[in-house]
């Protein structure tokens, strides 16, 4: 494909991996091993890829390559089948969506201003890019009339957490590159601005590479996980499901951690089992059919309960869960 049509081929691509490492080490100037080394993996379109693993393992390195931030020293990353080497730094981060973790407000601007910076600087028109901010600021829970005139120092941490995510889409980039973007919250907001984020992943379908240390976002987060390992070597590449329950080594295991059926419970919903009758009487826990087998078996330890009632979405009872079920199921996960 010629130099000049592969800005549209971002974009316009609609084939299986939209971000392919192919044999990728970058070595720093000065170092002697490589911070990330031999790195070969696909990212599908519009799906999210947590990149995980211990503190120096490479994750941000990994990240910055692929809107070239960082070069790599070896191998290349290819972005819609094309290298990405194939237009220039610059462009190609107007067409990358990024938020970190710091956020990087510009503080002496208004959040419109924050929000609105690539659309004006590709010349959108005003009334474009005023429109697009708040359908932007809308989409991230932060009422537009209220938001858009403020400063980032007049918000909180999660606020400001927010217009980092919608700045990141202004654009509407095919790809977004998130580094540890819910890091400086409190749990409870993070957990919010998670199960936003993934409300509107639904919607938006992008295809994102996310950075976290914390296995547990990335579990709740990755349509894929990459744990990576000391030295930016990769350890394993596979589904959170995968990963829980097959980890390929000792490395993955340990970094999973000892409570790994409990967490594959948590991806397990009510309603992806096979269900007892309904059973028992009425004094017996009720939960929704899209709560998760970890939320049932809070509720029997909470309640003392050894069966739980589950909910359909009309409010009917569509079945009941014992702790032996659910031991079963956990049996099989674990
Ligand atoms: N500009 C640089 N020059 C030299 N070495 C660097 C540079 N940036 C990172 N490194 C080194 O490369 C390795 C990987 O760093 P990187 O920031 O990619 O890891 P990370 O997994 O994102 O770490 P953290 O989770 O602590 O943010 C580390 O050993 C780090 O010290």
């Amino acid at each position: 494909m010629p130099r000049s049509s592969c800005q549209g081929c971002i974009s316009e691509r609609t084939g299986d991996a939209m971000i392919e490492f192919r044999g990728v080490t970058k070595t720093y100037p000065g170092s002697e091993r490589p911070a990330v080394e031999n790195l070969s993996f696909e990212v599908p379109e519009g799906e999210i890829c947590v990149l995980v693993g211990p503190s120096g393992c490479g994750k941000t390195t990994t990240m910055r390559m692929i809107n070239r931030l960082i070069e790599p020293t070896e191998g290349e990353i290819l972005i819609g089948g094309e290298p990405n080497t194939r237009i220039s730094g610059t462009e190609l981060r107007r067409k990358i969506g990024y938020a970190i973790q710091q956020i990087g407000l510009f503080p002496h601007r208004t959040i419109a201003e924050n929000v609105g910076t690539v659309p004006s600087l590709l010349e959108w028109d005003r009334e474009r890019i005023r429109r697009r901010v708040d359908e932007l600021l809308e989409l991230v829970g932060l009422d537009p009339a209220g938001f858009r005139d403020r400063y980032p120092a007049e918000l909180s941490g999660g606020q400001q957490q927010r217009v980092g995510v919608a700045r990141a889409l202004a654009a509407d980039p095919p790809i977004m590159l998130m580094d540890e973007p819910f890091g400086a919250v409190d749990p409870i907001t993070r957990e919010r601005l998670q199960d936003e984020f993934l409300k509107i992943q639904q919607d938006i379908k992008k295809t994102i590479v996310f950075v976290t240390h914390d296995i547990d976002e990335a579990i709740k987060l990755g349509d894929r996980i990459a744990i990576l390992k000391e030295g930016g070597t990769l350890a394993q590449y596979d589904s959170p499901e995968n990963i829980l329950t097959s980890p390929a080594s000792e490395f993955v295991a340990s970094f999973v951690g000892a409570d790994r059926v409990l967490k594959r419970l948590s991806l397990t919903r009510l309603e992806e089992v096979e269900l007892d009758p309904p059973r028992g009487n009425g004094g017996l826990p009720r939960l929704p059919e899209q709560a998760s087998l970890k939320d049932a078996l809070s509720e029997m330890i909470g309640s003392g309960a050894e069966r739980v009632l589950v909910l359909s979405g009309d409010g009917g009872v569509r079945g009941s869960l014992s702790l032996d079920g659910l031991r079963r199921l956990s049996g099989r996960a674990g």
